[in-house]
């Protein structure tokens, strides 16, 4: 018989709707991420895509807590400023969940006020972080569609930095001039590098730099993987240019998924930035996991 779930931890970031079903002994019975056609920005669409991963998990005679990382499109969240420790403390979602077998809570987000600035559910990653390495002191790089550069110290998050690189990416990749000439999964290393390096060397071209793809394309027969590749390196090199006073001659913690993260290493071991990569999704659970127990301990 199919086991009733204890509690759900629910991430959303990136696009992206992942799931672990927590049994009574507080451990994954089942995990699931929903496919890549799933609309997940809206209410009813996260309501529908979470459903469809959970529904078997649910009891039908009380209401299972679903604690999830970030918030979707016009949902109430409060913010708490920074500098702060990450906030576990989570509030019961608004608008609530519509299905009545389901609680879902949210912890607030975080705002930084000089330079404005905001952020969602990478904090809980960072509350997962900070719980198996509490000392952790230095330097946080969070790639994904808005990057995070994020200055840890003292079990505080001090100040931070977002940059839209992974969405200039695929807005660029997806709606531009671009779109033939990068299409396809091919990758060139050296274009990489090229890119990132030019970049940084000249980030106030970057906008000449970015047709010149097309050029390139169009005049020299540069391939779809050197296209691709070079304009990953040219965005991240922009950024890196952007954020020095974040990595430079500092302890680097790449935290993410994938060939992304990766490419971020490449780009700042150029630089002499050894980055330590970490895997999101444990840090994700272990920070959900702190979430819900602050629930079951403010129900006590
Ligand atoms: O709170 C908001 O409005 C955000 O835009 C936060 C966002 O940057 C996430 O932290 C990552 O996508």
């Amino acid at each position: 018989m199919q086991e009733t779930a204890e509690w759900i931890a629910v991430d959303l970031s990136n696009g992206c709707l992942r799931v672990w079903i927590m049994g009574a002994n507080g451990e994954p019975i089942a995990q699931a991420v929903t496919d890549k056609s799933a609309v997940i920005e809206t209410h009813s669409g996260f309501e529908t895509a979470l459903l469809a991963l959970v529904a078997p998990y649910l009891a039908q005679d009380h209401r299972v807590t679903c604690v999830i990382c970030s918030g979707v499109a016009g949902w109430n969240v409060p913010y708490v400023a920074t500098p702060c420790t990450p906030p576990q403390r989570v509030i019961a979602a608004s608008p609530a969940f519509a299905d009545p077998r389901i609680k879902l809570y949210i912890p607030p987000a975080l705002k930084q006020m000089s330079p404005p600035d905001l952020m969602g559910g990478e904090a809980t990653t960072i509350a997962g972080l900070l719980r198996s390495q509490p000392e952790f002191d230095g330097v946080l790089c969070m790639p994904g569609l808005h990057t995070k550069w994020v200055h840890i110290s003292a079990g505080e998050i001090v100040s931070f930095q977002t940059s839209m690189t992974g969405a200039l990416f695929d807005l660029l990749s997806q709606q531009s001039v671009l779109q033939q000439s990068v299409a396809g999964t091919a990758w060139d290393a050296q274009s990489f590098l090229t890119g990132v390096g030019d970049a940084m060397g000249r980030p106030q071209a970057i906008a000449s730099q970015l047709f010149g793809i097309h050029a390139a394309t169009s005049l020299l027969d540069m391939s779809g993987g050197a296209a691709r590749a070079r304009l990953s390196g040219l965005l991240i090199g922009l950024e890196l240019a952007g954020t020095r006073p974040y990595w430079l001659g500092r302890h680097v913690a790449i935290i993410g998924v994938g060939d992304t993260a990766l490419h971020y290493r490449t780009a700042l071991a150029e630089q002499g930035v050894q980055g330590q990569l970490l895997e999101a999704p444990p840090l994700v659970l272990a920070g959900l996991c702190a979430s819900y127990e602050s629930t079951q301990n403010s129900a006590k």
